[in-house]
This record gives C-alpha cells, sequence and structure tokens, in this order.
C-alpha cells in the first residue's frame, strides 16, 4: 500500500468515500465496454481480498492483482465517482459495492440454463455463480432422460415448459448450452419468456431483438487470441534480441517486457492473463 490514487471529488479533501451504494457519477450505459469488463476482473481480486480479511487496498495493489496498469485502473475507477482516499488507500467492501452497482449486481440476478449435457451441467454445479450475485433458478433439456433428474439443487425440466417456467422464475439471464442446430429455438423461447441477456455457447450467431443482448463465448477465439499473442510476444523479444545486438534502442525489450510484468502471477494468484482478461477461478 504504497502509492495511491489522485485525489478526486470528496477524497481530495481527505475523507473517506461516502458509501458503496452511491450513485455512479457517469450513467452506466457510458461505461465503455472495455472498462466494464475490467471491473468484473476488479470485483473478482476484491472479492477475494475481502475474503482473504483484507480492509484496504491501494491501486498499485489492486492493479497488480487484476493485471493491469494503475492508471488504467485510476481512470476506469473513475467512472464510478469518488473512490478511495489519499495516502490510505480503496476501502475494500465499499470499492466491491459500488462495482456491484454499476453492474447491476446488487439487483441479483436469477439465470436459466438449457440444455443439460456436459457443458452445462458443469456450468449448472459451479458454485462461483451464486457467490458474484447470478442465482441458477432453472435447468431446462429436452432429453428424456436427462428431464426429472437432479444437478446440484435443481430438478432439469422440460424445454417445452421453459418460456412459462423462466417467466415464473423471474429469469433475467439466458444461458445456451444446446447443439447449435436448436439454438436459435432454445434462444427465442427465453426472449419470449422476458430474458433481456442471452449468454450462448452454441458457435452460431443468434438473432434477437434490439431490447436483448447476447453474448457468445467462444474458448477456441480465446485460445486463438493467446496464440497469437504469444507468437506476437517471441517475435518482440527476437526483434530486441537482434536490436540489442546491433547496438541499437532496446525499446521492444521493455516494452515486451513491461507486458510480461503486468502479466506475472499477482498476489492473488497466476489466473491473470497479459490483457488483463481472467479466467474465473
Ligand atoms: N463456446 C465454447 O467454448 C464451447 C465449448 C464447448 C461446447 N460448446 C458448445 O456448447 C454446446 C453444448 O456442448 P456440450 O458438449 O455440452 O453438448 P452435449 O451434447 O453434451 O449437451 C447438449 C445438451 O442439449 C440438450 N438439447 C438438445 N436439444 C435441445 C433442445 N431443443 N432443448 C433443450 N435442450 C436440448 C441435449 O439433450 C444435451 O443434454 C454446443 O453447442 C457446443 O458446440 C461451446
Amino acid at each position: 500500500m504504497t502509492q495511491l490514487h489522485p485525489p478526486q471529488g470528496e477524497d481530495a479533501r481527505g475523507t473517506a468515500d461516502s458509501g458503496g451504494g452511491a450513485a455512479p457519477v457517469v450513467p452506466v450505459r457510458d461505461i465503455p465496454q472495455a472498462t466494464v469488463t475490467r471491473l468484473a476482473t476488479y470485483l473478482r481480486v476484491l472479492g477475494a481480498l475481502a475474503e482473504a480479511g483484507t480492509l484496504i487496498v491501494s491501486s498499485e495493489e489492486l492493479a497488480s492483482a487484476a493485471g493491469v496498469g494503475s492508471a488504467k485502473l485510476r481512470k476506469d475507477l473513475s467512472f464510478l465517482g469518488p473512490n478511495g482516499v489519499r495516502g490510505v488507500g480503496y476501502d475494500v467492501v465499499r470499492l466491491q459495492s459500488r462495482i456491484e452497482n454499476a453492474l447491476g449486481l446488487d439487483r441479483g440476478h436469477r439465470v436459466v440454463l438449457v440444455g443439460v449435457g456436459n457443458l452445462g451441467r458443469a456450468l449448472a454445479r459451479y458454485p462461483g455463480f451464486d457467490r458474484r450475485g447470478f442465482t441458477m433458478a432453472g435447468l431446462f433439456d429436452a432429453d428424456p432422460t436427462i428431464v426429472g433428474t437432479r444437478v446440484g439443487d435443481l430438478v432439469v425440466r422440460h424445454v417445452d415448459v421453459l418460456e412459462e417456467d423462466a417467466r415464473e422464475l423471474g429469469a433475467t439471464i439466458g444461458v445456451v448450452a444446446t447443439p447449435e442446430e436448436v439454438a436459435q429455438h432454445v434462444c427465442d423461447l427465453l426472449v419470449r419468456s422476458g430474458v433481456r441477456s442471452v449468454l450462448s455457447f452454441a458457435p452460431i450467431e443468434l438473432a434477437v431483438p434490439a431490447h436483448v443482448e447476447v453474448r457468445r463465448v467462444d474458448l477456441a477465439v480465446e485460445m486463438q487470441v493467446l496464440s497469437f499473442n504469444s507468437t506476437r510476444h517471441d517475435e518482440l523479444v527476437r526483434t530486441a534480441d537482434g536490436t540489442r545486438a546491433s547496438g541499437l534502442t532496446r525499446v521492444s525489450t521493455q516494452r515486451s517486457a513491461r507486458r510480461t510484468q503486468t502479466g506475472k502471477a499477482g498476489p492473488l494468484g497466476p489466473a491473470v492473463t497479459r490483457n488483463g482478461s481472467v479466467i474465473a477461478p
């Protein structure tokens, strides 16, 4: 806890953050998408800190654990209004609740999952969603050998009752883990039930009305990005070595070293990648 963020608002006057539930100064819709993604990462780190009993964290520590630069972290957090106390740091619990508020997590989300196969079953059993404000409320499948079985605390329901049950369950997020051939049909049922957010693992584009947002998860794409970054990193190191050998500037080496530094395991473990994205533990 050494280097702290610059003062902002009331914090510049040396007073503590006025409270976790305060409304963000920037309307949530104006927070850039990349910042939203990093806010989720900060939240994960803060959760681990809170569990470890940490009360205050500096921007340097938080940035390092999240795998980003501290300037970027301060900029990201500035979207939420005044945070922290100069010379002291961020109050872990207050910052957690600020970010939860901005991400809409304080309302809590009820999730229904369709397709209780290999992937769906693993997702349904994952206890981490609950800890982060997402309650798995309903599981649906079409296979008669799966319908009626218990996965975790839930009994799998038939997809025929998805539309009605998802509405009754108050679902706000629908997860599609079915084969691609039926994914659009399942997505349509979710939309008709009133779900506004769909997370799809099916490898196809889903058509939805304007008021519904779809996010597609594709681990192969993530691995392709990792492959590209790794190749680029190797090239940079090779270029830097060549440049050094010919007595020229070491800019590339410094750049790649900096990237490696931000990508190293932080105090909270090795889950942080070079560009700051995180596979949740
Ligand atoms: N995005 C990724 O990185 C990633 C990784 C793995 C799998 N996937 C995709 O996730 C999906 C599921 O993969 P999996 O390995 O779990 O497949 P799986 O075959 O094990 O499971 C699919 C489940 O969907 C059910 N299903 C089929 N038709 C249905 C319908 N009309 N309504 C409700 N349920 C129905 C099946 O009964 C089965 O239980 C596939 O589309 C796969 O391509 C994506």
